[in-house]
């Protein structure tokens, strides 16, 4: 797919302003809009931090003024209680108001990207959709928001406080006490060189651990979903013993991982924990109170801010994993931010149902980058108003590929699909929508009423041809019987087979009422007394469309006024059930191969 200006997000969350010489990061990029305020929340965090320590360095004072031997200065030591005080309450206020400032950037950066993927996912060919399913755009807008929202909203105002709270303690002791300052200072210094080696090599190691999760997963997943396949065909101690493996390779892998980091580990925590910073610096101070080096009170001093300074650093590691973790939410958040979009639409407006395919060749987007290959070569074909042309051929040939074509699934990548004289790439969406309806192998319904999940191809439709709409598709006593008939809810009280889904689907078609209809495999689901009942209701209902049909079993399309036979991409023949018949080629070869009987003939497929 050519990729022009045009590509471009609608709300700008991912692309550099022009003329800027050094495009951002995706992280960068998708913070952009509210850096102002991330910056507000980090500075009024890492205050927040240092107004916190005021009210130790208050008690220090307060302890000089009231053990200075002389009389106490209450005036002296009152306005110190109440700086304290003020402190912790500016220290709250300021604590309070990073949350705040931090939340609602994240609120405003989520609801700026929800926007943008709506209307950059709006843009992108439905065909995008069948490729990923829904799993890697529910984890882009849920999971990947949630992991930039721990980052804007927490993570970062996190990091500064921690960062802030040992500077302005280092400060506070060299001007107390050097020597202590410098006791302290080295006792978190070893403590950090402790633990960078515990986290030596942690990326690699990370790797390797989301490697061994993602084996058990795999294995899970694949004995969960196959178990009755792997039963049936004895191999169930096989898929067993590969996510047995998988279990036992990630304990190994752990226990090997923590033995290897848990002596610097440990001795880090130890070394930068609270407690032992006071028990050091009360240790060196005796000492040097005892050479006469150091005020008693300084000792306390130095005693009581020390913990400030080596308590932050057990944080920063996990801080640091989630700034990582963010970047690779960004990173995803950015490639559907850049999923390419339909390169154009119009105004045109379609005049009939008349479909053509004009020297149509299609090649899907390779995943990698590389080259597609073709598999569509230069089709023609005519779908007359009022007929029915049925698309047959062996599977592979390019069927439903073609069949996605009208209704602007993808856009060729040579010729051209009109519908009603006008190209589709120049139709507005709703145009096309109105104009082509489809009913797809994979039949979803939406989470609602039956009643609604029929409705949505005609939001205004009443009850009355809601029903008529499943009674036209053979789908209506099936509903009646559901507990609360049209407004069961589907997933709730409406459960469903294949076939019953697929019938809905067709209603819902119907309903639209569009000239245009494009059914792939829509009755494959069905049992064959159900597939004859919608058969017959779509050929009444075929009457005056346009209704292009993608069948496997040639027995269900032998009325069609026109069968195409597709084989590698190209249409090799066309006519009628008996013109095809008569003339021995490819379409009579297939059709004898599907009269052959088979060995449980009319057995559910
Ligand atoms: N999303 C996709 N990405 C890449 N290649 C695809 C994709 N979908 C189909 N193809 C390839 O395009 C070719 C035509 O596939 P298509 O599904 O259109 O054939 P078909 O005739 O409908 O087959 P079947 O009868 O088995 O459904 C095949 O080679 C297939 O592998």
């Amino acid at each position: 797919m050519t990729r022009n200006a045009d590509t471009a997000p609608p709300a700008g969350a991912a692309d550099p302003p022009p003329g800027s010489r050094r495009e951002p990061g995706p992280l960068a990029a998708l913070l952009a809009g509210v850096r102002g305020r991330i910056g507000a929340a980090v500075a009024l965090q890492a205050a927040a931090s240092a107004l916190g320590l005021l009210p130790l360095v208050v008690v220090v004072e307060l302890g000089r003024t009231l053990l200075d031997g002389g009389a106490v200065d209450a005036g002296r030591a009152w306005t110190l209680v109440a700086l304290a005080l003020a402190a912790a309450v500016a220290a709250l206020a300021a604590g309070y108001a990073s949350t705040l400032v931090g939340h609602l950037a994240d609120n405003d950066m989520q609801l700026g990207v929800r926007l943008a993927l709506a209307a950059r996912l709006a843009r992108v060919p439905l065909g995008w959709f069948t490729a990923r399913g829904s799993g890697r755009v529910k984890k882009a807008l849920h999971d990947d928001i949630g992991e930039v929202h721990s980052l804007v909203a927490h993570t970062l105002p996190d990091l500064a406080a921690v960062l802030t709270a040992p500077v302005v303690a280092l400060v506070y002791l060299f001007a107390v006490d050097w020597r202590l300052a410098l006791v302290a200072a080295a006792l978190a210094a070893a403590g950090t060189a402790l633990f960078a080696r515990a986290m030596s090599g942690s990326m690699r190691k990370m790797a390797e651990y989301a490697a061994a999760m993602n084996d058990i997963n795999t294995g899970a997943v694949e004995f969960i979903d196959g178990i009755a396949v792997v039963k049936h065909f004895g191999g169930h101690r096989r898929a067993h013993e590969r996510y047995v493996r998988a279990a036992d390779r990630f304990a190994a892998f752990f226990t090997d991982w923590s033995r290897s980091t848990m002596a610097p580990s440990v001795a880090s925590f130890l070394v930068l924990s609270p407690v032992m910073a006071t028990v050091a610096v009360t240790a060196a101070g005796t000492a040097s109170a005892a050479l006469g080096w150091s005020r008693p009170l300084d000792v306390a001093a130095c005693a009581l801010l020390a913990p400030a300074l080596c308590a932050p650093m057990n944080v920063i590691g996990s801080r640091v994993q989630q700034i990582q973790a963010a970047a690779a939410a960004a990173r995803r958040v950015h490639a559907l931010l850049h999923a390419p979009v339909l390169a154009r639409q119009g105004t045109a407006r379609p005049d009939g149902a008349r479909v053509v395919f004009d020297d149509v060749r299609f090649s899907y987007p390779a995943e990698d980058g590389g080259e597609a290959a073709e598999v569509l070569h230069g089709v023609d074909l005519v779908l007359e108003p009022g007929t029915v042309t049925a698309l047959v051929g062996p599977s592979g040939a390019g069927k439903t590929t073609l069949a996605t074509l009208p209704a602007r699934f993808h856009d060729v990548t040579g010729g051209a699909v009109r519908v009603g004289g006008a190209d589709v790439r120049d139709m507005p969406a709703d145009a096309l929508y109105r104009t082509v309806g489809f009913v797809f192998q994979d039949a979803r319904l939406l989470r609602g009423s039956i009643a609604d999940n029929i409705a949505l191809g005609r939001p205004s439709a009443s009850r009355a041809e809601i029903e008529a709409a499943a009674r036209a598709a053979r789908v209506a006593d099936r509903v009646e019987r559901l507990p609360r008939g049209y407004d069961s809810v589907v997933g709730e009280d409406a459960h469903l087979s294949g076939g019953e889904v697929q019938r809905v689907c067709v209603a819902r078609a119907l309903l639209a009422d569009t000239p245009v209809l494009v059914l792939d495999e829509a009755t494959a689901a069905s049992d064959p007394v159900a597939e004859a009942a919608v058969q017959d209701a779509l050929s009444t209902l075929a009457r005056g469309r346009t209704v292009l049909v993608v069948a496997h079993r040639l027995a269900t399309v032998t009325g069609a006024d026109r069968i195409a036979v597709m084989d590698g991409g190209r249409i090799v023949e066309t006519g009628t059930h008996a013109e095809l018949l008569e003339r021995e080629g490819r379409y009579a070869a297939l059709w004898r191969a599907q009269q052959t009987p088979a060995p449980r003939e009319g057995a559910p497929r």
